[in-house]
């Protein structure tokens, strides 16, 4: 949300997409999300750039790009550099949603990207609610954005403050404050509560 606050453009694409799938006299509804492609983008780029270390431990010694990793040892893979790597990514700081639009083969399960994209892990022990997720989120994030115009709350200085706390999470130093205004008409909005 932050990040479609801080881009006009990226806002504009998503909430014209959901106008078009969903259209004014509905609401976001789970058969709608397998077409709601910019959605699935912003959320993509957005797990590219907030996601940080996922933990493991060597169940036997073995040689990581010319590192021997003894038995035992705790290994942090730092997906926050991978996703960041300008070997693998253009402009790696910038939200750019298209990225995932144009590419078309990124998904949730870290192997079809060659491990280039691993938000969620990869392997046995990928995340186990990879596909509540994916779908929780794009259910969540759609209707606020069909539902409403955001905008930042008066008085947070300077608009969205994107600076984080760097840890096995990325948390936002400073809450995001956004004020909702409706964009449905008034039936509507009564049968979304
Ligand atoms: C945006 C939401 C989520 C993200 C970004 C996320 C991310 C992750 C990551 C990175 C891992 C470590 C994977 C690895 O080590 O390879 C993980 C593990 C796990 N996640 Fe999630 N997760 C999310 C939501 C959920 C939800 C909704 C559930 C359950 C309903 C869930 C259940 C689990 C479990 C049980 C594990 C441990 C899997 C194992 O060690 O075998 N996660 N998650």
């Amino acid at each position: 949300m932050s990040e479609l606050l801080k881009s006009d453009r990226a806002m504009k694409s998503v909430q014209q997409e959901l106008d078009e799938i969903v259209g004014p006299d509905s609401l976001v509804e789970d058969h709608h999300l397998k077409d709601l492609k910019y959605l699935d983008a912003v959320i993509k780029e957005t797990c590219r750039l907030y996601l940080a270390l996922m933990n493991r431990t060597a169940s036997r010694a073995c040689t990581v790009g010319g590192y021997t990793v003894p038995q035992g040892s705790k290994v942090f893979v730092n997906s926050w550099a991978i996703h960041r790597d300008p070997q693998f990514w253009d402009e790696p700081s910038e939200f750019r949603p298209e990225r995932f639009l144009d590419g078309g083969t990124f998904d949730f399960m870290g192997s079809s990207s060659s491990f280039k994209y691993v938000p969620f892990g990869s392997g046995r022990r990928i995340c186990a609610g990879v596909s509540l997720a994916e779908r929780l989120l794009k259910y969540v994030l759609g209707s606020l954005l069909h539902r409403f115009e955001w905008r930042v709350a008066d008085g947070e200085e300077g608009g969205v403050d994107l600076s984080d706390e760097f840890t096995l999470f990325i948390k936002k130093k400073r809450p995001l404050v956004a004020v909702p205004a409706s964009r449905l008409p008034a039936g509507l909005e009564l049968l979304a509560y």
